[in-house]
């Protein structure tokens, strides 16, 4: 699981031990437990303390760390502005899609051609399997979830100005944020299979004329709502451990 901004630590990981894991591209510090029984690896993107703005954040090293400690699948959650002006803050969607928008960033691991030239699809960037299972374990504890938006990443670290977010709305987007791209190109890029769900905590700028963005009324939203969003990925790791004991299966991955 790779979360960020209102998502510090993981209280449902049995046995956490922290570890700090060395790759090609640089240092990621995962958090590595058991949750339901489940081999689980938590990242905050941002690091513990909230000290790595999303522009400067090694999503390579990441990426990289993760499919080196065996991890298959991906559940991200990032928090979000809605560009769509029928979202509300507290909603959440589980993103189909996205639209990269950002310019300064290391996007890549095939950038030196090494091994040649690679071209990943990105049709499927979010894996739809892993999307319907974070939709089912949402529908089975109640929680609304928003089937399929595409994730407008920007650089950041401010806010976009309300024209930006015009564009973007242009384009199809529905939400706005600054760390979605290229977490989830990486992951195409390293196999992994990922899902991302998008908190939204504001309306983006300019989408309700005469409002402003700010951080007290983000951390309002965030403080009711992540809850909700955890509960769901609760529901999917546990949904996983009751069909891998069914299974006789080890837990894991
Ligand atoms: C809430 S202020 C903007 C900050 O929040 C989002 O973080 P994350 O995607 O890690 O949940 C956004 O991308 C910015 O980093
Ligand atoms: O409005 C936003 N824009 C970009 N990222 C965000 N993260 C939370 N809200 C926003």
């Amino acid at each position: 699981m790779i979360a960020g901004t209102g998502f510090y630590d993981l209280d449902a990981l049995d046995d956490a031990q922290h570890e700090t894991v060395h790759t090609a591209y640089g240092t990621a510090a995962v958090t590595r437990g058991s949750w339901h029984g489940q081999s689980v690896v938590f990242v905050t993107r941002h690091g513990a303390g909230h000290d790595v703005p999303p522009h400067r954040i090694n999503y390579r090293a990441i990426v990289r760390a993760l499919d080196e400690l065996g991890v298959h699948d991906v559940v991200a959650i990032n928090v979000t502005g809605g560009i769509d002006p029928d979202l509300e803050a507290g909603e959440i969607v589980c993103i189909d899609d996205f639209l990269d928008l950002t310019r300064r960033r290391e996007s890549t691991f095939h950038g030196d051609g090494l091994g040649g030239v690679v071209h990943t699809d990105m049709t499927h960037a979010y894996d739809p399997v892993l999307r319907r299972e974070l939709l089912d374990a949402a529908s089975a504890i109640g929680q609304p979830v928003i089937d399929g938006g595409t994730y407008v990443c920007f650089d950041g670290p401010r806010f976009e100005s309300p024209a930006e977010i015009r564009l973007a709305a242009l384009a199809g987007g529905t939400v706005a944020g600054m760390t979605g791209v290229p977490e989830v190109t990486l992951a195409a890029e390293a196999g992994l299979r990922y899902a991302a769900l998008s908190l939204v905590v504001n309306a983006a700028a300019g989408v309700r004329p005469g409002e402003a963005i700010t951080m007290d009324d983000i951390n309002t939203v965030l403080t009711s709502a992540a809850p909700k969003v955890l509960a769901v990925v609760d529901e999917l790791v546990h949904t996983r451990s009751v069909f891998r004991s069914v299974d006789g299966e080890e837990a894991g991955g």
